[in-house]
């Protein structure tokens, strides 16, 4: 029979198997420490895993990717039908086939999809942050969100009680994951401060660089001195504080996810000490953790995973 030629309407989608290949590929191509983590995981869990991050990762794109120039609040619009669209049980595109499979699998609430959605908005608008909290609200929207997310894949332990006569276990460590996305995320925002004054953008807040007598302008022009380490030191207690927040609830997690989490924080976290280790020039050279050291962190991880 004569095939039509493929055109968007009548092209036939992705199948299962091709969706979640795709995801697995961008995952590893994206990030080396996310792919690592999912490595430790259970096959089910994984490839739930590598389905949301490339929702993430697209999301991530629409403002930051060859693209965004064309991004408007109306394209956010339509990314975010095409979520509904999702969760009603119709993928629209490639990617999605794996998702709506994750998200039968794994059924979630939508909120944290559309809180991503609303996070990556205020970058379209936003380059500046006058407080903490009102960073801390972005860092929800587009890195707390995914540590919800990822603990209704991952799930959570039944059998956890705080203690004996706590009989009505609470939904799960919700502040907890959030916390680990954040102290992602102000990670992230430390590592790529000259990055994102190239791009004009300041996330610390202002309100801290003053405390630090630092000036916006100081930050162009990429000044390192005194002033730098001491908004820098406070900059990296205050992401720490966050990763010791998540650990917490790293034990309260399903007994399978423990592990891969643990190791996650670990690889990420030690950006914190690899900044402290260049005396805080994040403008000058990119912090990043050596390969042997990642390699450690998988057994200490495991431990940490059986210990704690
Ligand atoms: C109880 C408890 C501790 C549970 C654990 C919950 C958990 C697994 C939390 C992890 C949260 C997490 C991985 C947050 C990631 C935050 C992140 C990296 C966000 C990225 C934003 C960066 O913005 P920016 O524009 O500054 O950066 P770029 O220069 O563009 O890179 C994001 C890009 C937003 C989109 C997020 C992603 C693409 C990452 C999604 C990751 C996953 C789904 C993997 C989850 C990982 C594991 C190991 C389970
Ligand atoms: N020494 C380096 N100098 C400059 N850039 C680097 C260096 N090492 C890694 N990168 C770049 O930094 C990004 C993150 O690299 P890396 O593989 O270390 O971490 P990742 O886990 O993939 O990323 P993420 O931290 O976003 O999860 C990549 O784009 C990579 O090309
Ligand atoms: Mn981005």
């Amino acid at each position: 029979m004569l095939q039509l030629p493929d055109s968007p309407r009548v092209r036939t989608l992705a199948s299962l198997e091709e969706s979640y290949e795709f995801c697995r590929q961008i995952t590893a191509k994206y990030s080396k420490t996310f792919y690592l983590g999912t490595l430790l995981m259970p096959e089910a869990k994984r490839r739930a895993i590598w389905a949301i991050y490339v929702w993430c990762r697209r999301t991530d794109e629409l403002v930051d990717g060859p693209q965004a120039a064309q991004t408007t609040p109306e394209t956010l619009d339509r990314w975010e039908q095409q979520l509904e669209s999702v969760f009603a049980g119709h993928p629209l595109e490639d990617p999605d086939v794996a998702l709506v499979d994750t998200l039968e699998r794994f059924p979630q609430d939508i909120q944290p999809f559309r809180d991503m959605i609303a996070g990556q908005q205020m970058d379209l608008y936003r380059s500046r942050y006058e407080t903490f909290e009102e960073l801390n609200l972005y860092c929800y929207r587009v890195a707390g969100t995914v540590g919800l997310m990822s603990t209704a894949v991952m799930g959570v332990d039944t059998t956890y009680r705080t203690a004996p006569w706590d009989r009505n276990t609470p939904q799960g460590p919700i502040e907890e994951a959030i916390a680990l996305g954040v102290a992602n995320q102000l990670t992230n925002i430390l590592r790529d401060v000259g990055e994102d004054a190239r791009r004009g953008r300041i996330y610390l807040p202002l309100e801290d660089l003053a405390l630090f007598n630092y000036t916006e302008q100081d930050l162009f022009n990429g000044v390192v001195d005194e002033r730098w380490r001491g908004l820098m030191r406070f900059q990296i207690q205050r992401a720490r504080k966050f990763y010791a927040q998540a650990e917490r609830g790293i034990s309260r997690l399903s007994p399978d996810a423990r592990w891969p989490v643990w190791a996650a924080t670990g690889l990420y976290s030690q950006i914190l000490n690899a900044i402290e280790s260049n005396q805080y020039d994040v403008f000058q050279q990119r912090a990043y953790v050596r390969g042997p050291r990642k390699l450690m962190c998988l057994p200490v991880a495991w431990l940490r995973s059986k210990a704690l």
